[in-house]
């Protein structure tokens, strides 16, 4: 039994990923609307920004020069080419949330989360799966911001990306938003309270190994 105050836990590193058009932005926004007190980490992008978009909030819209820089700077935890733009995850942001016992969720496409598992085992690595390829494709249309070329180049990299699932924590799959986004909550409400029990020592790990 623990009769003292817990110590302070590092903060959890929480991953989305999974195929183009699946609804992870979509989730994203339906969790982060909920009081499930975490730090969305908003990534970088060399991508212009869509109507309604702004700059620090949905991303920070780059040059590709300044990206560049960044990246030889070290200023991203990760970074890949999707599809056709860049996009990059701030170091320091996610570092300083970590450290000071706040959780952050990534959203982030397959290539990052390679990366990041590599530099964060200890983080929960959620894939968004499709409930088949059929409706992916389906809301690769409905989207509308794609061409038929894109959205063959997505669908053709599905089988690939769902094989990647072998290296993740958890699989959600996206039905309904609503009904996913409560599944997400509930993996976060479990490994809160994991963390947690370790700390308090009735779990035989350390606090972050899994
Ligand atoms: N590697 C990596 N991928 C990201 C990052 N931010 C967003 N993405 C992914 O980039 C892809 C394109 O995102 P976006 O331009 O918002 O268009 P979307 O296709 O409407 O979601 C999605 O798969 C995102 O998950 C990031 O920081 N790093
Ligand atoms: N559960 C769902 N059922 C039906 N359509 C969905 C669902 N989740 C997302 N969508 C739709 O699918 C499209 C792709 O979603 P989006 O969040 O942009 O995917 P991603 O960020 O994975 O590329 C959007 O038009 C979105 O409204």
């Amino acid at each position: 039994m623990h009769d003292g105050v817990l110590p302070k836990r590092k903060g959890i590193l929480f991953v989305i990923s999974g195929p183009s058009g699946v609804g992870k932005g979509t989730l994203k926004d339906t969790l982060l609307k909920q009081q499930i007190d975490i730090q969305y980490s908003v990534s970088a992008t060399t991508r212009p920004p869509r109507p309604g978009e702004v700059h620090g909030e949905h991303y920070f819209f780059l040059s590709k020069d300044t990206f560049c820089q960044l990246v030889e700077q070290g200023e991203f935890l990760e970074w890949a080419l999707v599809y056709d733009h860049y996009y990059g995850t701030p170091r320091s942001f996610v570092l300083e949330n970590l450290q000071k016992g706040q959780d952050v969720l990534l959203e982030i496409d397959i290539q990052g989360a390679r990366q990041i598992r590599h530099q964060f085992p200890e983080g929960v690595f959620i894939f968004i799966a499709p409930p088949d390829v059929q409706e992916l494709a389906r809301r690769l249309r409905k989207r509308g911001k794609d061409s038929i070329e894109a959205i063959e180049k997505r669908l053709s990299s599905y089988a690939e990306e769902m094989a990647q699932l072998q290296h993740y924590d958890y699989l959600v799959v996206n039905d309904r938003v609503e009904a996913a986004a409560e599944k997400l909550v509930a993996i976060m409400v479990a490994e809160r309270c994991r963390v947690t029990r370790l700390i308090r020592g009735e779990d035989n790990e350390t606090a972050f190994d899994k």
